[in-house]
């Protein structure tokens, strides 16, 4: 099976452009939603976190206060490297659990959307990388309108991940998101291609 990666930083339209991967049958493994979901019930991910974070990290019921815990780690690098060097290794395992299953089920191609690939190493374990772009403006007002935040926390994100043209520079396809109009035709050609390189038994 051929291993794709998508990336892109904060707002570039990563999880939207998997969705049409999705409408073309592809699987798409979402590696920021399944971290939250391993931090909210994998138990020695969570005795990880609690331990370093405190017990007010998870509320009454368990569930990890997200909103908490981001502002803690965006404002204070150390304590995200913390964070990033407890819950990476899991949903790295978890990803490799989960390709192994989508090969056992004779897919050609899968595809790993993460905001983080290049930056945690992950990008190795991949064939070919996606990158999805768009002006970074665009992009905080994107994120400030989907998650009703501010400039400046989405600002404090961005400021964590590599920069869009490094990011660029490293890829195999890059997918322009400015506007809505190309997006499926720029999908379908890169979804074209990556299914001639699936079935290509040298490539
Ligand atoms: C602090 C948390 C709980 C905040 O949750 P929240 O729902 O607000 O954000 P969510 O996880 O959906 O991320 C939204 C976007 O923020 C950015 N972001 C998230 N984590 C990071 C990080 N460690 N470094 C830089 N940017 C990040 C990404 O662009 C991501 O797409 C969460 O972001 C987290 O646990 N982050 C650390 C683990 C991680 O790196 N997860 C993502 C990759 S596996
Ligand atoms: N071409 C577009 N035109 C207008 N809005 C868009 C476009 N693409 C994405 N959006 C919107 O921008 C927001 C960010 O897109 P999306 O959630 O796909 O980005 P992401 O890269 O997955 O974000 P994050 O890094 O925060 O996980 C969403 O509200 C989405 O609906």
């Amino acid at each position: 099976m051929l291993k794709v990666g998508i990336t892109g930083g904060i707002g570039s339209g990563k999880s939207t452009v998997c969705r049409l991967f999705e409408k073309f049958g592809v699987p798409v493994y979402y590696a920021d939603d399944r971290a939250k979901w391993l931090m909210n019930y994998q138990e020695d991910l969570k005795t990880k976190i609690q331990k370093e974070f405190g017990v007010g990290v998870y509320d009454e019921d368990g569930r990890l206060n997200r909103e908490y815990l981001a502002g803690i780690v965006f404002n204070n690098k150390a304590k995200l490297e913390t964070l990033n060097a407890i819950v990476h290794p899991a949903v790295f395992d978890d990803g490799k659990n989960w390709q192994e299953e989508q090969e056992a089920l004779g897919v050609n191609y899968s595809l790993k959307e993460a905001a983080l690939l290049f930056e945690t190493g992950s990008y190795a374990s991949l064939d070919k990388i996606i990158v999805v772009t768009a002006p970074e403006d665009m992009r905080i007002k994107r994120v400030m309108e989907r998650d009703n935040t501010t400039e400046e926390a989405v600002r404090a994100r961005m400021s964590k991940q590599m920069p869009q043209e490094e990011k660029v520079k490293k890829a195999n396809y890059v997918i322009d998101n400015t506007a809505w109009e190309s997006l499926r035709a720029q999908v379908s050609k890169i979804h074209e291609d990556l299914l001639y390189y699936a079935k290509r038994p040298n490539r």
